[in-house]
């Protein structure tokens, strides 16, 4: 690590501290992020085969990982440094963005998780924070609790950002798939509209409550095989009626209510892809697009969405534990440079 120069701090997350730094051989600035927990072996932090599937996820709206550096049991990893993050942004907005900043904004968070997505692993922790942002491109960040979608363990209660955690999540499903993505997609829609979270719950059970509160109370047999699901039926007794999103988010044109229902559909089987959110009419304004735009009262009382081909929804988890770091063995180049005691892979 002696080529890089910290200059600062820039985030403190859970897994890592970010610092912004200059490589002091090529003067590029970069974010490295020194993970907090120490790591004896390579074989703790890669895994060949996910190596070999991150690998692919190279795309201009994903975080650009340049490097990993492992020195004296400590990991490090070097990313393209990015600006700020759309959580900075949104909190120094002084006006509402306009319809054509939030459509630029989404359709590249889109793209990133369409190849995510196909490329077979899901993000888990979106959120505005982990999208970063230089001028008017935004990449998204923070891999700690990516998955591949072949893998993880059952059940495991993971943290993620409570705001954008899908329903299936908080009521602890038995299977997760990448339509916990499209549920944080549809809650930073709304948000990009008012400025602040459209679903800001104090706590898990506040957190049902508030989506209950927009959504009204979903049918019990939308989670058949969620072990939290007493939780609902606490809050199923009161009967909470939908609420008019319009009413919510009164400067969003029906074609961005439609997505944001379609997108927060408590079912996540009704949640559109990324690649299908990026064919919505919300992303097409001004061309003719042959998709009626359903009326939003008759989607919230009857929440059938298109059906998605979410074909990466049978996924089986495996038994590893649930690691921050693993989802960060990403778009590792498989060939090793031992540098005296230090271990290096470079990526393309
Ligand atoms: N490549 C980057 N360029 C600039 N800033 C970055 C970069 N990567 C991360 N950051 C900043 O550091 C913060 C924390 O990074 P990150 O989310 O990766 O850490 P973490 O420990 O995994 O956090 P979390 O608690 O969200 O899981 C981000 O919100 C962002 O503001």
């Amino acid at each position: 690590m002696d080529r890089y120069k910290m200059l600062e701090e820039i985030g403190d997350g859970t897994c890592g501290c970010v610092f912004k730094a200059i490589n002091i051989e090529t003067y590029e600035i970069v974010a490295v992020k020194k993970m907090k927990r120490k790591f004896y072996f390579w074989e703790d932090c890669m895994n060949l085969r996910e190596v070999k599937a991150l690998r692919k996820l190279n795309h201009p709206n994903i975080v650009k990982l340049k490097e990993v550096v492992r020195e004296n049991n400590e990991l490090f990893f070097i990313f393209e440094h990015m600006e700020c993050n759309l959580y900075q942004i949104m909190r120094e907005q002084q006006r509402p963005f306009s319809e054509e900043e939030i459509r630029n904004f989404m359709s590249q968070v889109l793209q990133g998780l369409t190849h995510m997505h196909t490329n077979g692993y899901f993000h888990r922790d979106l959120k505005p924070e982990n999208v970063l942002v230089t001028k008017d491109v935004l990449k998204i960040a923070d891999f700690g609790l990516a998955r591949e979608v072949s893998s993880a363990p059952p059940y495991t209660e993971y943290v993620s950002t409570r705001w954008y955690r899908a329903p299936e999540v908080l009521l602890q499903s038995s299977t997760y798939t990448p339509a916990i993505d499209m549920w944080a997609v549809g809650a930073i829609l709304a948000e990009l509209f008012t400025l602040s979270p459209i679903f800001p719950g104090e706590s898990e059970i506040d957190q049902l409550y508030k989506i209950c509160c927009v959504l009204g109370t979903p049918e019990p047999a939308v989670f058949p095989k969620a072990s939290n699901v007493s939780l609902l039926m606490n809050l199923s007794c009161a009967e909470i009626s939908p609420a008019n999103l319009s009413d919510i988010i009164p400067n969003a044109s029906l074609e961005a209510i439609d997505l944001i229902m379609q997108l927060c559909s408590w079912d996540p089987l009704k949640r559109p892809t990324a690649d299908q959110s990026l064919q919505h009419p919300f992303f097409h304004v001004g061309m003719w697009v042959p998709y009626p735009l359903r009326d939003p009262l008759e989607l919230k009382l009857n929440n059938k969405g298109p059906k998605p081909n979410l074909e990466l929804n049978l996924w089986d988890f495996g038994a590893e534990p649930d690691d921050c770091f693993l989802g960060l063995t990403l778009a590792v180049k498989p060939s090793v440079s031992n540098l005296g005691g230090k271990l290096m892979f470079v990526l393309n």
